[in-house]
């Protein structure tokens, strides 16, 4: 599903992460890793947000580099830390993603629904709490037909029943659509309500399966 060619993030002259020839089939992983060890940085270069030497192949064929608008398209994005400019409405933010991402008309509708956000989608966000901002940009990373779905920190801010419907979205997706899923999370991920494939480990700079 995904394959890293000889992948180098530096900052600066620091390098954060190195990660050569490894592969990771379909499925729903969980990264772990300590405080800087580079999980961030790791979804955000395979989402296409942060430059990055080397290469990242989708399903063998589509790359990051090569095909950009192709491979966006397919992979998506909630960063653990939202921003959103404030004077927009989350159903305006919606619509954009929606638009972007060519997603089926009225998709949105289910995860709106189901996340209870109808009361406050349609004011500025601005306006959002942290955890309405959280949900607001956990239904923008479902919008489309994506074939990864990467979730940095989806657990923080939101409450229990959030929690419980997010984890029915990405089984019903997975099951569904095939779609894979990358999530960092410092809390332990619900092994009996998510199918989770393997466990990786981000540590000394480079990525691994846990045995
Ligand atoms: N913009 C940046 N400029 C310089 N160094 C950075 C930058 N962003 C991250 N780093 C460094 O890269 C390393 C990995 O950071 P990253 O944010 O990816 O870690 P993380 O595993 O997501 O951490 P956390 O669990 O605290 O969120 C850290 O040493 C950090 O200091």
């Amino acid at each position: 599903m995904l394959k890293f060619i000889n992948f180098r993030k530096l900052y600066g002259g620091f390098p954060a992460l190195k990660i050569d020839g490894f592969s990771i089939d379909s499925g729903i992983y969980w990264i772990k890793g300590v405080n800087g060890s580079g999980k961030s940085t790791l979804l955000k270069s395979i989402a296409g947000i942060l430059s990055f030497e080397g290469d990242i192949l989708l399903d063998n064929s589509i790359s990051i580099k090569k095909q950009p608008v192709e491979y966006r398209k397919l992979v998506n994005f909630a960063e653990a830390e939202p921003i959103f400019p404030e004077f927009l409405t989350g159903q305006e933010l919606i619509a954009l993603f929606a638009q972007a991402k060519d997603a089926p008309v009225g998709q949105e509708q289910h995860y709106i629904d189901t996340m209870q956000m109808q009361a406050y989608v349609n004011r500025p966000v601005g306006t959002y709490s942290s955890g309405m901002l959280k949900k607001l940009s956990l239904v923008l990373a479902f919008m489309g037909k994506p074939k990864l779905i990467l979730l940095d920190e989806p657990l923080i801010t939101i409450d229990t029943a959030s929690l419980k419907i997010l984890n029915s979205w990405i089984a019903e997706r997975y099951n569904q659509e095939g779609t894979s899923f990358l999530l960092s999370s410092h809390q332990a991920l619900e092994h009996a309500e998510l199918p989770i494939a393997r466990e990786l480990l981000v540590e000394n700079q480079t990525l691994q399966f846990i045995a």
